[in-house]
């Protein structure tokens, strides 16, 4: 184990989970979701270290090695993984982040477990970094973790970035922690969003609420566009929309083992006309309920073949024992019953659902063999998913019904774009990705894979590295930069 590092990446959790097999003997396994699927390959690139939570309670392990990256786990009780994870971070910040689909629930107990875990990180990051260091804090469970930091270690260069959408001043108002958390966050050099609208919704509540006296006098902001100022310090704030590694995606899926496997699924389904995918973490911001739902209205009104056309839903486990999550996954599972009890028949569902994490190779394989891409989220910071299926189509085939309410849907611009609160636009939508012309459809694929391959997670990481190494920026330059480029 080196010393302490120049680089260090910041998130809740460690970019693998420990896990306990039933001998009792325990293994590292990828964690879930997409900021570690984009943060990944940067990491090893860079060799720095990254602090997190290794995915368990109660579990006291020193710094190790995994994969080339200096690792720091930082210890969380089960007390703690209730309050701080399931409860303030996926019951609190998470729905009110994405536009109340549920009713967060504000609750003192988990604020103060909040505060206390992330002043852990910030201890833990401030042992873990050389003097000078850049220090990268990642998403919505550590926005305290900025000032935290500056105050122990006021010679790192701090960066944030949120993964997940910042809300409109209205619905951020009703959180009673609502100026901790924007003062939080200021205590960073720059604060990165995924979409120009985050940034602005940021810097509208910056100058609202961190200008106000508080209770230790006032903290002095001024804000303009792209940089609020705090006392002598200039806060950045911009527009970084993630990425994945489509380079490493588009070669993988050219490999002949995953074509090969691609049409052994088509022929496992029974070689049906047309194979609809859909790809998610169980969460019920994805709308998988949403696409559910337009199948069985197709379905019922004889606009879609049952015997020719087969859905795949691959869904992630997730925040297991949240309540909302509970209550989703239950619906979910019913409609997938309701739909193979009404449509399907002995050995032929039209729905196949798996409720499991599939090896990297097999799921290539699923984007390759799949017609449609379904992804309609009610709310969605970027979703890598809509990405990953473009980087895989070097083919040209296939579709993508992509909801209006993701990150990516500025991008993506050629994708079949639907608001998932109209049902009947998705139904429309997804008749026109199933019936596409292959010319037309070769067109729209070969323009989102221009858009892909030419904005990778590397020139993501690489935009906000180099714009937070900068002195300063000119007041608006960061906003929407990146989109336009
Ligand atoms: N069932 C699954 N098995 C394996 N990987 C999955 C599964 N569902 C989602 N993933 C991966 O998790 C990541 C999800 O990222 P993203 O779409 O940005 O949403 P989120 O981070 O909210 O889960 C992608 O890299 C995707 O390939
Ligand atoms: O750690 P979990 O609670 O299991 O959740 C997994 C991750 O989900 C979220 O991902 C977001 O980041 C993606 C990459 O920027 C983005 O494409 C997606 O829209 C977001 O939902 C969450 O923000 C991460 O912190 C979690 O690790």
């Amino acid at each position: 184990m080196g010393s302490a590092s120049e680089f260090v990446v910041v998130a809740n959790r460690l970019p693998v989970d420990l896990e306990t097999l039933p001998d009792g003997s325990t293994r590292w396994k990828r964690s879930p979701g997409g900021l570690v699927t984009a943060l990944e390959p940067i990491l090893r690139g860079k060799k720095g270290a990254w602090v997190g939570w290794p995915g368990v309670p109660d579990t006291d392990l020193g710094p190790i090695v995994e994969d080339g990256i200096e690792l720091y786990p930082v210890r969380l009780s089960a007390q703690e993984v209730a309050d701080y994870y399931e409860g303030f971070s996926n019951a609190t910040l998470w729905p009110l982040y994405h536009d109340v689909i549920v009713k967060p629930v504000y609750d003192r107990s988990w604020w103060n477990a909040y505060v206390e875990v992330n002043r852990r990180f910030a201890e833990a990051t401030s042992a873990a970094a050389a003097h000078g260091a850049t220090v990268w804090i990642q998403d919505y469970q550590l926005q305290l973790v900025p000032k935290m930091l500056r105050m122990l270690r006021p010679d790192l260069t701090i960066g944030f970035f949120l993964h997940i959408p910042f809300p409109p001043v209205e619905l951020f108002m009703q959180m009673p922690w609502r100026r901790e958390i924007v003062e939080g966050l200021l205590g960073a050099d720059l604060i990165g969003f995924h979409l120009p609208g985050g940034a602005q919704n940021f810097l509208y509540l910056a100058r609202r609420l961190a200008g106000q006296p508080t209770s230790r006098g006032n903290v002095g902001v001024r804000s303009k566009l792209g940089v609020v100022q705090v006392g002598f310090r200039n806060v950045r704030v911009g527009a970084f929309p993630i990425s994945i590694d489509s380079g490493q995606l588009d070669e993988l899926s050219r490999k002949k083992s995953i074509r090969d496997r691609a049409k052994q699924i088509r022929k496992e389904l029974g070689n049906p006309e047309k194979v609809m995918l859909g790809v998610d973490r169980l969460d019920y911001t994805k709308g998988i309920d949403v696409r559910l739902n337009a199948i069985r209205e197709l379905l019922e009104e004889g606009r879609m073949d049952p015997a020719q056309n087969i859905m795949v839903q691959l869904a992630t486990p997730s925040r297991e024992r949240v309540e909302s999550y509970i209550q989703m996954r239950g619906d979910i599972e019913q409609q997938v019953g309701r739909i193979n009890g009404e449509f399907g028949q002995v050995g032929r569902p039209v729905v196949h659902y798996l409720h499991r994490p599939i090896p990297r190779e097999e799921l290539i394989a699923f984007f390759v063999a799949a017609d449609v891409m379904l992804v309609t989220p009610l709310r969605d910071g970027m979703n890598l998913v809509a990405k990953e299926y473009v980087a895989c189509r070097s083919d040209l085939g296939g579709a993508l019904l992509l909801s209006e309410f993701t990150g990516a849907a500025a991008e993506l611009r050629q994708a079949y774009q639907a608001n998932p609160h109209d049902l009947d636009g998705v139904k429309d939508e997804m008749v026109a990705a199933l019936t596409q012309d292959r010319e037309a459809g070769r067109r729209r694929m070969r323009a989102m894979r221009r858009q892909v391959l030419a904005h990778d997670v590397d020139r993501w990481a690489k935009s906000f590295l180099n714009a937070l190494a900068r002195d300063s920026v000119a007041g608006g330059a960061l906003l929407g930069d990146e989109l336009k480029a």
